[in-house]
């Protein structure tokens, strides 16, 4: 449906323009130039006007037609998906031809009106033929489909539709068939001869040579076979003709249409087999082919495989009918409107139906430790309703927003008749595992090791540091005395060296406790005018535990009251054997004052670090510790991480114990931004959701969700633990503590106010000791118990003994948090009376043996239901019923069993006492002889003390 130009309206009916238009006026449609465009309808009207001059003798000559050019063909086209429907097949159209045709005579034109008659009979006829065999057709294909799904059903159950497809068969195949313009008495659908100035008929070869030229328009014109086989037949048209020649026109109509009926009626009762579905399979025979014209392709879902055509939904057009119907194909029915095709809906039906389940569903489900009514109804795709009736059923009345445990809900699910298992819960280590990669193929490099410089208070770290340095940090310090860890890279003539200057501060004891090496090296500084001193021996314990090698520096080798060989003879004493003494540990003499021997000791780390042969990959997600960690006001949470392997930059996301977050600024020990630090580099990190813990392991993880879920899971593990801690290592549960065959310990951590008191209690305490329990000292110093003290027992598991001294708030608080049981005293027997009660406790009771009576036989005689009764006399304590005993014979065990029977003359009796006579039946025994002694005892449980 589309406006043409005038020009190109004559150029199409080969017409000149001026007549064109003027043929145009006449019919009242205004045109002021060959440009002008006219519509469809306009055309219509043309035609008609064409159609009443012809009728009236009113027809315009036209001056240039000639032989050729004596025909003029309009031609209306209807999508056949009109409106847009998609479901209609695209591309079908219908189209109508009208030929106007010139002629010359009255004659001509009476013959034209007769032949334009004769085809209007026709169309009609072929139309309601159509009709009745689409609805013939259609009621077989839905009959035809019934069958194909139940087959299909009947497949599927038999579980054969995968591997062997169904075949259905073909629905009938509809090639459209493409009526040629052939000459009118040949043609089905007869021209409309609009401007009869030429006859039709002859005009045979002038219509041929036009549908080679306008292939496009070529009619397609729903056509059915019986109809054809009218068409085809000329002498069965001119019969028509003649006999309506003489009729009305309405009479006549009337006559063809019912004739139309009774060929249609008589065509399908003489082949009733054409809506079979199976006939449809036959092969077509295209006589014609054009392209772009699609074949309804039927159920391509489940379209036979032995119909290649129909299978590759190839497009074919039938050029003729008469053909087709000699071989008995069935055409293509082509529908207008919105008429459903047969071939289409079906395979809606089938490709996107909803089928009822023929078997209930069992749906395989894991369930959580705790689950809510609804979401359980959700994983096994039922309602709610069903659960809580279920559940009502089993006794238990719930809510749809109520939590079930897992026990509950599997309980229910398998209720239900599905299958539900607990879900496998990944811990936070393994959701770790998870997410990191590995990187065991990349490349290691060289690191620097990291370095711990530990000694006494004033045996001077910071001083050996900030010489090394070069910088005063001791300087800026309050009261001169370290107050929180530094960590600080210094790059030396001879390589990078990481220090931790630490005060034996809580960070490194945790590290120690977590087993993580982060110190490759300690450095134990000792002043020379000092010796070893309590917190020497500490930092001693701890390099030991954390089993990383030690360099010795003796400082302060500078004064005058330096006594370097009783700093090595101290050594020796708490373990520490130096070089000098036959040992592996090296030994420097330093000054941090003068810097006298500070490149040696340089050396001496590096060689040490050197042998460890220190290693890590560098271009890979960073990981490292906590070193310690603070809130600082306006930056938030800080954390000092020292990296161990890998990069940390900006932007990362960093996991650190319960706590992560995305790396917003990183800065070196100087305060000064950096953009990445590498391994062995410690860094302060900004952007955590909280202050970790020193001692925390830090990770770089990409996967933000993951990362949120281990810190879930590590907070609700913490809370857990800290509860469970609750009963742990109390003074008065130790027994629980002992293992089966193992020694058991009991650690101390002694503190007291003078050193006189610390060797006694030590000392005294150290005597307990047994074979099955072992005293241990964790540690023993002068002074009030700070928090190095409780982080210390804590990882120890140690019990505090304080004397005479207290604990700071930060080492109570402490200790609350960790469990560490703090115990106070100030008179030392209480000391060793209240730890020896612990390890008593720690030992298993002893049963112990009772004499209770001795009784002599003076008789043997043979009782119905006992056997042998030996008739004694009570010489000692007193005999009872049901006790052990045993048989002495000459001062000699010769049995030893239980006391059956117990009678004093003829009664039964509990216990006998001293001086008197009774009958004793012993279990199990008929061996007792007069003058043998029966002793009578009994076992009791009795508490061991040390
Ligand atoms: N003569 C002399 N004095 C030193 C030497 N090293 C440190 N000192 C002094 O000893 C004092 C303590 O030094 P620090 O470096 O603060 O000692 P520290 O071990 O770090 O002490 P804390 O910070 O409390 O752990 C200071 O007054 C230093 O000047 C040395 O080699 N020779």
């Amino acid at each position: 449906m589309s406006d043409i130009q005038v020009k190109a309206l004559a150029a199409m009916v080969k017409a000149p323009v001026d007549v064109l238009m003027r043929q145009l006026k006449r019919a009242g449609i205004e045109v002021s130039s060959p440009e002008d465009k006219i519509t469809d309808a306009q055309k219509l009207m043309l035609l008609e006007r064409i159609k009443n001059e012809a009728s009236s003798g009113r027809t315009e000559t036209v001056d240039n037609r000639n032989a050729g050019a004596g025909k003029i063909t309009l031609k209306r086209a209807t999508p056949g998906g009109a409106g847009g429907n998609d479901r209609k097949p695209q591309g079908v159209e219908v189209r109508r031809k009208k030929t106007i045709g010139l002629r010359n005579s009255e004659s001509d034109a009476q013959a034209d009106r007769a032949a334009e008659q004769r085809a209007e009979t026709l169309a009609r006829q072929a139309e309601n033929d159509r009709r009745v065999r689409e609805a013939v057709l259609e009621k077989a294909e839905r009959e035809r489909r019934e069958l194909e799904l139940q087959r299909i059903r009947r497949q599927k159950e038999a579980k054969e539709a995968v591997a062997q497809p169904p075949q259905p068969p073909q629905p009938p195949v509809m090639p459209e068939i493409i009526t040629p313009v052939e000459p009118v008495a040949k043609t089905p659908v007869v021209p409309e001869v609009i401007t009869p100035v030429e006859p039709v008929m002859p005009s045979v070869a002038a219509v041929e040579p036009e549908l080679v030229a306008e292939p496009p328009a070529v009619e397609r014109v729903v056509t059915p076979a019986p109809i054809k086989a009218e068409a085809t037949e000329p002498d069965t048209a001119a019969t028509a003709t003649k006999e309506t020649t003489n009729v009305s026109g309405l009479e006549q109509r009337q006559l063809v249409v019912d004739a139309a009926r009774q060929e249609a009626s008589d065509a399908l009762k003489r082949r009733p087999s054409r809506a079979k579905p199976k006939q449809s399979l036959a092969p077509k025979q295209v006589i014609g082919l054009e392209e772009e014209e699609p074949v309804i392709n039927p159920l391509p879902g489940l379209v036979s495989t032995d119909d290649d055509d129909t299978k590759r939904g190839e497009k074919k057009k039938i050029k003729t009918r008469g053909r087709e119907n000699e071989r008995g194909n069935t055409p293509v029915i082509q529908h207008k409107g919105n008429k459903r095709k047969p071939g289409r809906a079906p395979e809606r039906e089938v490709k996107h139906g909803f089928e009822k389940p023929t078997a209930p569903v069992i749906r395989e489900i894991e369930i959580p430790s705790t689950i809510i009514v609804s979401d359980l109804a959700q994983k096994l795709a039922i309602r709610a309703t069903d659960i809580i009736k279920s559940m009502m059923k089993m006794g238990m009345m719930v809510t749809i927003n109520q939590s079930i445990d897992q026990e509950t809900a599997i309980l229910v699910a398998e209720e239900l008749g599905h299958k539900a298992t607990p879900m496998q819960v990944m811990d936070d280590e393994a959701i770790l595992a998870s997410v990191l990669g590995d990187n065991s193929d990349v490349a290691l490099e060289t690191r620097p090791p990291v370095v711990t410089i530990m000694g006494h208070v004033d045996h001077g770290k910071t001083s050996l540091l900030d010489y090394i340095r070069k910088t005063r940090v001791a300087s800026g310090e309050a009261g001169g005395i370290t107050q929180h860890i530094g960590a600080y890279h210094v790059d030396t003539s001879r390589g990078t060296v990481t220090f931790l200057d630490t005060p034996g501060h809580a960070a490194f004891t945790k590290m120690r406790a977590r087993g993580a090496q982060v110190t490759d090296i300690v450095v134990l500084i000792v002043a020379a005018d000092d010796g070893v001193m309590p917190q020497t021996k500490e930092a001693i314990q701890h390099a030991k535990e954390a089993k990383v090698p030690m360099v010795v520096a003796i400082n302060k080798i500078d004064k005058s009251q330096a006594d370097v060989d009783r700093v090595l003879n101290d050594l020796s004493q708490v373990g520490v054997l130096t070089e000098e003494w036959g040992g592996d540990v090296p030994v420097v003499r330093v000054s941090a004052k003068t810097g006298v021997g500070i490149d040696e000791l340089l050396e001496t780390i590096l060689l040490v670090a050197e042998v460890q042969e220190l290693t890590a990959p560098v271009d890979v997600p960073a990981k490292g510790t906590v070193i310690e960690a603070s809130i600082e006001r306006g930056r938030g949470a800080v954390a000092t991480v020292l990296i161990r392997e890998g990069t940390l930059r900006k932007g990362d996301i960093l996991l650190c114990g319960t706590q992560y977050g995305r790396v917003r600024a990183l800065f070196d020990e100087n305060g000064r931004s950096v953009k990445e630090a590498g391994p062995s580099i410690p860094v302060a990190v900004v952007g955590l959701s909280s202050a970790p813990e020193a001692g925390d392991e830090a990770f770089v993880v990409s996967d933000e969700r993951k990362v949120r879920e281990i810190a879930e899971l590590r907070q609700e593990k913490q809370r857990d633990s800290r509860f469970a801690a609750q009963n742990t290592a109390k003074l008065d549960n130790l027994f629980s503590q002992m293992q089966t065959g193992a020694r058991a310990q009991i650690n101390l951590l002694v503190k007291a106010d003078v050193q006189g008191s610390v060797e006694a209690i030590r000392s005294e305490l150290l005597k307990l000791s047994t074979d099955e329990v072992e005293v241990r000292i964790i540690s023993s110093g002068i002074g009030g118990m700070n928090e190095s003290d409780i982080d210390l027992a804590a990882a120890s598991k140690a019990i505090v003994v304080a004397f005479n001294v207290r604990a700071d708030a930060g080492a109570r608080r402490l200790a609350q948090d960790n469990d560490v049981e703090i115990r106070y005293y100030s008179i030392i027997y209480d000391v060793i009376n209240d730890v020896r009660a612990a390890m008593s406790g720690m030992l298993s009771p002893e049963t112990r043996e009772v004499f209770l009576g001795l009784a002599e036989v003076r008789n043997v005689f043979r009782a119905s239901g006992f056997g042998q009764v030996a008739g004694c006399l009570v010489v000692e304590g007193v005999v009872r019923r049901g006790n052990p005993i045993r048989v002495l014979r000459d001062n000699v065990v010769i049995f030893e069993g239980e006391l059956e029977s117990l009678r004093r003359h003829r009664d039964d009796v509990k216990e006998v006492q001293v001086g008197t006579e009774c009958g004793i039946a012993v279990k199990d025994y008929n061996d007792v002889r007069v003058g043998d002694q029966i002793e009578v005892f009994e076992h009791v449980q009795v508490a061991r003390s040390i």
